[in-house]
């Protein structure tokens, strides 16, 4: 049973992410979509609100599963027999962080990443940018899948 986990903040997931998730459950026999907690960060949904919307956007790939996680996702992967982190790749702008963290990562308990490139069409997109452009009225209709999209809107006019 091969495993792999999407780690994220998901604040909302967006097209771009959905891309990543579905292209891993074509590899792996199960693939855990995680939400991170981190009380540090402020975020427009909960983690329950995250998960829950997730749940409803990766329903179509019957060996994925949401899940929420805090602390070093290495520990999490342990406790969880995942024995592979995927993480997309937007950009080369992408690629530092992301090297250093798989480096520590396998320094730290040999877990593999492996990084996909994301289709062309979402390498601009970012939950935080997509938020910002709707706050200002901006149309993202096509950068979200329909159920987050109305999620988002509800939730930006509550905040007005
Ligand atoms: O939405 C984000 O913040 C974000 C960050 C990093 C990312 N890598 N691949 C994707 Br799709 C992606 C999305």
């Amino acid at each position: 049973m091969t495993r792999a986990v999407c780690p994220g903040s998901y604040d909302p997931a967006t097209n771009g992410h959905l891309d990543i998730i579905g292209r891993a459950a074509g590899l792996f026999d199960e693939v855990v979509v995680s939400v991170l907690i981190n009380k540090s960060k402020k975020t427009l949904f909960s983690v329950e609100e995250r998960t829950e919307m997730l749940r409803e956007v990766t329903a179509q790939w019957p060996n994925v599963r949401v899940d929420s996680w805090h602390g070093l996702l290495v520990d999490y992967c342990r406790e969880n027999d995942i024995q592979a982190i995927v993480k997309g790749l937007r950009a080369v702008s992408d690629y530092d962080y992301e090297l250093q963290m798989a480096q520590m990562n396998h320094q730290l308990t040999g877990v593999e990443t492996l990084f996909m490139p994301t289709n062309p069409i979402y390498s601009f997109l970012a939950s935080s940018l997509v938020k910002d452009v709707a706050n200002y009225g901006g149309d993202v209709s096509t950068l979200l899948p329909p159920s987050i999209l109305t999620r988002l809107t509800q939730r930006l006019a509550e905040r007005r």
